[in-house]
């Protein structure tokens, strides 16, 4: 049974749903170096953002093969390490969506209304009426940055309010800020502007810092702005002292450089600031969703099945998956079929992707039949996570063309592999929604479906030849299950496909090549 680590809280939900296919240990608060020490025995890792993913873990978790990030922010995992491991890293995009906007708007409101301090001036058993006047925030300018999933909720509550919106996000397109509401403008425009300035970007090497004290000094002396994105985003010396010399009216802060947050000149600030301790996601709807998006998909890779949100396999989004799924199994199981056809070192391999398949992303399905491909050489080593880097360290060449055209089936996907053997190829098609079809093997028409052992000959068509094939491996206790010949002209070259119980007995092969009229003869296993 597959054993997965929890090491950060995590709703039941998600204990339930990885306890159907493995064992489930829970300990939160290990230390790294005691992270190293167990993490080898666990096939996967679920986290939120208090465990930090170094290399060095990687590295010692020499079973895992799925990390899951019960959140949004990959940043506390080094992704790069973990593809070039080959270990999936999936997090849940939209479960703490509305929680982290939610969290950001009452951090404007509280912000605008000093709540924190006035109800800790109350419970102090004042009544301090004077000292907690407030500001509205209708008709005031909102700056949000980062105008993605949470962004977005966060500008369209906002307008609701009454607020003016600007925003900064060189990634979107003006139409979809202008759906929300929302005018594009340039950083600094929006920094000199804006009455708020609300922060839902990434932490990247180019969004690290960039509040500083270049960029607070052309906000107003009235803005008030709020980063429940990330910490490091804002440098919290520049900030404390911009807030310290009234440079800027007041900050709300969710995330730290640091966390938890240490020894911090924010703390000692009036009710000018707010601090809360990465609580954005922290609502227990948030909880259950992600929980379960994460526990899902981990339970999928575990079962052998591709997860929906890996943030390191390219174009393999969840409406992307759902509709190539089966088309990505028949790609796979191709390029394991041309591989092992082709034999020796693979160069070059070509895909077509035919009729409906030519308009749909290509990625996902080249991903899937490299992964087929390289399975004879990595077995299990090689998925849908590293695949690409594989083929790429080992020189294959991947030339990809598309043909809109609808032949017999809806879409089809042929591979050609070139390599220091020869070339071969293949043609498959689905029948229905979902079964796999060989539809042609090197030129020769077939319609067979593929089965875990298979034997092709390249043979002259002519009588007798099925008969002879057939005893010698009855003379062998090979038991034939279906047979297909394909050919294109009478008595010219033809391809036959068995499907056999068992895989081929050792020396088997080189008698199957002495039988007259059979040119050549692969053994495979799907
Ligand atoms: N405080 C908390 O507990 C939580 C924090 N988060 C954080 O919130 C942030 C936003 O999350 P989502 O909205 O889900 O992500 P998202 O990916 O939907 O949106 C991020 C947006 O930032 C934009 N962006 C990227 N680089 C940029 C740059 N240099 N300048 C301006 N815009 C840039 C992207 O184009 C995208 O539209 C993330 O950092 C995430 O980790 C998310 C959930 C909870
Ligand atoms: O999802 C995110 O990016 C978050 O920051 C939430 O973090 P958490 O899971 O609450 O530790």
């Amino acid at each position: 049974m597959s054993k997965v680590l929890v090491s950060d809280s995590i709703d039941q939900a998600g204990i339930d749903i990885l306890s159907q296919v493995a064992t489930v240990d829970v300990k939160i608060g290990l230390k790294p170096a005691e992270l190293i020490e167990i993490i080898g025995e666990y096939d996967a890792l679920m986290i939120r953002s208090s465990t930090r993913v170094t290399q060095e873990i990687i590295e010692a978790g020499t079973q895992l093969k799925i990390i899951g990030r019960a959140g949004v922010g990959v940043d506390n995992v080094d992704v790069p390490a973990a593809t070039r491991r080959g270990i999936v890293v999936v997090n849940s995009p939209e479960g703490n969506t509305i929680a982290a906007a939610e969290h950001a708007l009452a951090m404007i409101l509280a912000l605008s209304r000093h709540i924190p301090d006035a109800n800790a001036s109350v419970k102090r058993g004042a009544w301090d009426r004077n000292s907690f006047v407030g500001a509205e925030v209708y008709k005031k300018t909102l700056g949000v940055v980062g105008l993605g999933k949470i962004g977005s909720h966060v500008a369209a509550v906002a307008k609701t309010m009454g607020m003016k919106l600007l925003a900064y996000d060189p990634f979107i397109s003006t139409e979809r800020a202008e759906q929300l509401g929302c005018q594009l403008v340039e950083l600094d425009l929006l920094f000199q502007q804006a009455d708020y300035i609300t922060l839902h970007i990434p932490k990247t090497p180019e969004t690290t810092h960039l509040i500083n004290a270049t960029t607070l000094a052309k906000m107003k002396p009235t803005a008030r702005i709020v980063n429940c994105a990330r910490g490091g985003i804002i440098d919290e010396v520049a900030l404390a002292a911009a807030l310290k010399a009234g440079k800027i009216g007041g900050a709300a802060l969710d995330v730290f450089e640091s966390e938890p947050l240490g020894e911090s000149e924010l703390r000692s600030l009036g009710k000018e600031v707010i601090l809360t301790p990465h609580l954005g996601a922290s609502t227990a709807e948030a909880q259950v969703n992600v929980a379960i998006d994460v526990a899902e998909q981990i339970r999928d890779v575990i079962l052998g099945l591709p997860a929906r949100s890996a943030v390191n396999i390219p174009g393999l989004g969840p409406d992307v998956l759902e509709e190539l799924k089966p088309y990505m199994q028949l790609a796979e199981t191709l390029g394991n079929l041309v591989g092992q056809l082709a034999g020796g070192r693979v160069e070059v391999l070509n895909i077509r992707l035919q009729g409906e398949l030519a308009t749909n992303k290509s990625q996902p399905l080249i991903v899937a039949a490299l992964k087929g491909l390289l399975y004879q050489a990595l077995r299990e080593r090689v998925n849908y996570v590293n695949a690409s880097i594989e083929a790429k360290e080992r020189g294959i060449r991947v030339i990809e063309t598309r043909d809109a055209s609808i032949r017999d089936y809806a879409g089809t996907l042929h591979l050609e592999a070139t390599g220091t053997l020869g070339t071969h190829s293949v043609t498959g098609a689905l029948l229905g929604e979902r079964e796999i079809h060989l539809t042609d093997v090197d030129g020769f028409p077939i319609n067979v479906p593929p089965s875990k052992y298979m034997l092709f000959t390249l043979h002259r068509d002519m009588p007798g030849i099925i008969g002879k094939l057939g005893s010698l491996l009855g003379s062998f206790n090979v038991n034939i299950a279906s047979m297909q010949v394909g050919r294109k002209i009478v008595r010219g070259d033809a391809v036959m496909a068995l499907s056999i119980d068992d895989p081929l007995p050792e020396g088997i092969l080189d008698e199957i090549i002495k039988v007259p009229g059979i040119r050549d003869a692969y053994t495979v296993t799907l």
